[in-house]
């Protein structure tokens, strides 16, 4: 279980705060105006922003003394960060280690993970040979290929059309069940969100609003959602 008791990020011009609990085996969606707090919140998980105040567990494991690269952690970026002059094989690859010296086991995980994700024909090709839906399943194979138990994913897909997106959606969810990942995901495309996520959490001016399944959004509670979902207020 990943917690997050008050974390706390202090900006000058917005201050924000999150208490969350994420299970194994759920996607977690993170919505809210531009602004709100979301890419704050997972840079502050992935030790990219800095904590001011709260705590931050896996399991009893507390990970704010740990540096990004110590944490249980993997996070995939819009900008998937792919290299340009290496193959989609060096890619994923480079997710275990960067000198790419893969051992046998570590080659054969490379090639099971870029199965996964239906990259397998297309291994020895470069990232700008491919379609922007593949280039996205490079990134993914990558963070999968880590073996971390949390993956964060700010906004990874929102440059595709929404077939692509609906696919790469589809097949998060299978691996998010399948290896039991905790997913946190930023998103702007709520009705998504509510298509594949166990939990959907409306952060607005830097705390949390409102959180539950998917009839959050049916049934918005506060005047903010309902605004930022584009309805008419509900009256409240
Ligand atoms: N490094 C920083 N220094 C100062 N203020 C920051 C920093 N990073 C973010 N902020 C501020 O924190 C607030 C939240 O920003 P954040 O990027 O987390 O929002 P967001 O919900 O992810 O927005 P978007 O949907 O546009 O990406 C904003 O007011 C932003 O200006």
């Amino acid at each position: 279980m990943l917690t997050l008791t008050d974390l706390t990020a202090s900006y000058p011009e917005q201050s924000q705060c999150f208490s969350l609990t994420a299970a194994p085996g759920t996607i977690t969606a993170l919505i809210g105006p531009s602004g709100a707090g979301k890419s704050t919140l997972l840079a502050m998980i992935g030790g990219f922003a800095r904590v001011e105040a709260g705590e931050l567990h896996l399991n009893r494991q507390n990970l704010l003394p740990l540096t990004p690269a110590e944490r249980p952690i993997t996070t995939l970026f819009q900008d998937n960060n792919l290299f340009w002059h290496m193959t989609v094989y060096q890619n994923i690859a480079i997710g275990l280690n960067t000198t790419l010296k893969l051992t046998p086991t570590q080659q054969q995980r490379v090639s099971e993970v870029a199965d996964k994700v239906g990259l397998s024909g297309l291994l020895q090709r470069k990232p700008a040979q491919l379609s922007g839906g593949q280039q996205q399943r490079v990134g993914l194979a990558r963070c999968l290929v880590r073996n971390r138990p949390v993956l964060l994913l700010d906004e990874p897909f929102s440059a595709l059309d929404p077939a692509l997106r609906f696919e790469l959606l589809q097949l998060l969810r299978e691996q998010t069940d399948k290896l039991g990942l905790i997913v946190l995901m930023v998103t702007h495309h709520p009705a998504e969100a509510a298509g594949i996520a166990d939990q959907i959490i409306y952060i607005h001016n830097g705390c949390i609003f409102e959180q539950g399944d998917n009839s959050l959004l049916q049934a918005p509670k506060s005047r903010e959602l309902s605004h930022y979902l584009g309805r008419e207020n509900n009256g409240e």
